[in-house]
């Protein structure tokens, strides 16, 4: 029997597969658990289950321990993990792709639906209590028929909300590493552009690739400045992707239209301008966050340290 720490609170599903082959030493405060006592309780742990709010560094690492062969990630995103340091101690990381990619996608065609028709603008109106009736000019926002999907990291996520997007009759754009299956390009009629070509067609971008030092302010002053003035941007990847003060310079200068954000790049933290802006809609960063989604999410979590543990590969292996 080894022994698995859990970081955080999981669904009970997953709790109960790991506990039914190893010790599971499981956080279950309702903060988040703290670094102190992260570190004191990973010694000696021979797998750990983590969520993406924790640092999963050489540091703790080498808190854990010579013995410790996989960290799981309860999430696709995995830039809280220092993988080459996982690597460089023969310790698996492993992460929960394909099961979120619906859920996420939904999240990401929320956001250009709420910023497109200002939909949270209206929601804050009824709320506040103002007076408002119908007029023929009363809160218009733009239309998706027709117009140009640009999405940045053409994955599993890009992918889906790019199909949701279609059916909404929009055109499709891409900037992606790779080239993505030539079936899939024809059935969305993708087209693959460089990022200045992408900002500069492009109706709505909507950030799908994972957050490195690659995309470190990959959406900065000069990209927004490269955006038609009437655009969007959405971002359901990672906060730091987006240089955000330049974001609400640029939505308060109407050097774009609107944004939509369901992650920040000082989170939980987001930058007093944006809160003050009424042309940009906050979400709490709430892509996976459905009850199917976060159990499928924790299941593969669990299979990815059970496999590990048991001498097997992971479903799910990031190195
Ligand atoms: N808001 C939320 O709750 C969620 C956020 N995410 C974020 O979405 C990201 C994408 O997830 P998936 O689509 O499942 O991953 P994926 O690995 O299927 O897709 C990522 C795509 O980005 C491309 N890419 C990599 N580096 C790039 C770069 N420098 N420029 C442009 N494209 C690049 C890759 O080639 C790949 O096609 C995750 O890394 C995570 O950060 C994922 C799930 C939920
Ligand atoms: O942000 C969520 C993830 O799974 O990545």
């Amino acid at each position: 029997m080894s022994r698995v720490v859990v970081t955080g609170r999981i669904p009970e599903a997953a709790l109960e597969k790991l506990r039914a082959e190893h010790e599971v030493d499981a956080w279950q405060g309702p903060e988040s658990i703290g670094r102190e006592e992260l570190l004191r309780r990973v010694a000696g742990a021979d797998g750990v289950v983590s969520l993406l709010t924790e640092r999963i560094d050489a540091e703790l690492l080498d808190a854990a321990g010579p013995q410790l062969k996989v960290v799981a990630n309860v999430a696709v995103g995995y830039d809280n993990i220092d993988v080459p340091a996982c690597t460089e101690r023969g310790i698996v990381a492993a992460n929960t792709p394909g099961v979120l990619t619906d859920a996420t996608a939904d999240i990401a065609m929320g956001l250009i639906l709420m910023s497109t028709r200002r939909l949270g603008e209206g929601e804050r109106l009824i709320r506040s209590g103002q007076a408002w009736k119908w007029g023929m000019f009363f809160l218009l926002g733009s239309s998706l028929q027709g117009k140009t999907l640009g999405v940045v990291g053409m994955g599993g996520i890009g992918q889906a909300t790019a199909r949701r997007a279609k059916a909404f009759g929009m055109e499709i754009v891409y900037q992606s590493r790779s080239e993505i299956d030539p079936q899939i390009a024809a059935e969305l009629g993708a087209r693959r552009v460089d990022l200045n070509e992408l900002l500069t067609v492009s109706d709505v971008v909507s950030l799908h690739c994972p957050y490195g030092p690659a995309t470190h302010h990959l959406i900065g002053a000069e990209q927004l400045a490269a955006m038609k003035s009437s655009a969007y941007l959405v971002n359901t990847a990672r906060g730091p992707i987006v240089d955000e003060a330049a974001l609400a310079s640029a939505l308060r200068e109407g050097q774009i239209a609107g944004a939509g954000l369901d992650v920040y790049e000082h989170e939980p933290r987001v930058h007093p301008e944006l809160i003050e802006l009424e042309n940009v809609v906050l979400l709490p960063h709430l892509g996976s966050a459905t009850v199917e989604t976060r159990t499928a999410m924790a299941m593969l979590a669990a299979d990815n340290a059970l496999a590990v543990l048991s001498g097997e590969g992971p479903p799910a292996p990031i190195n």
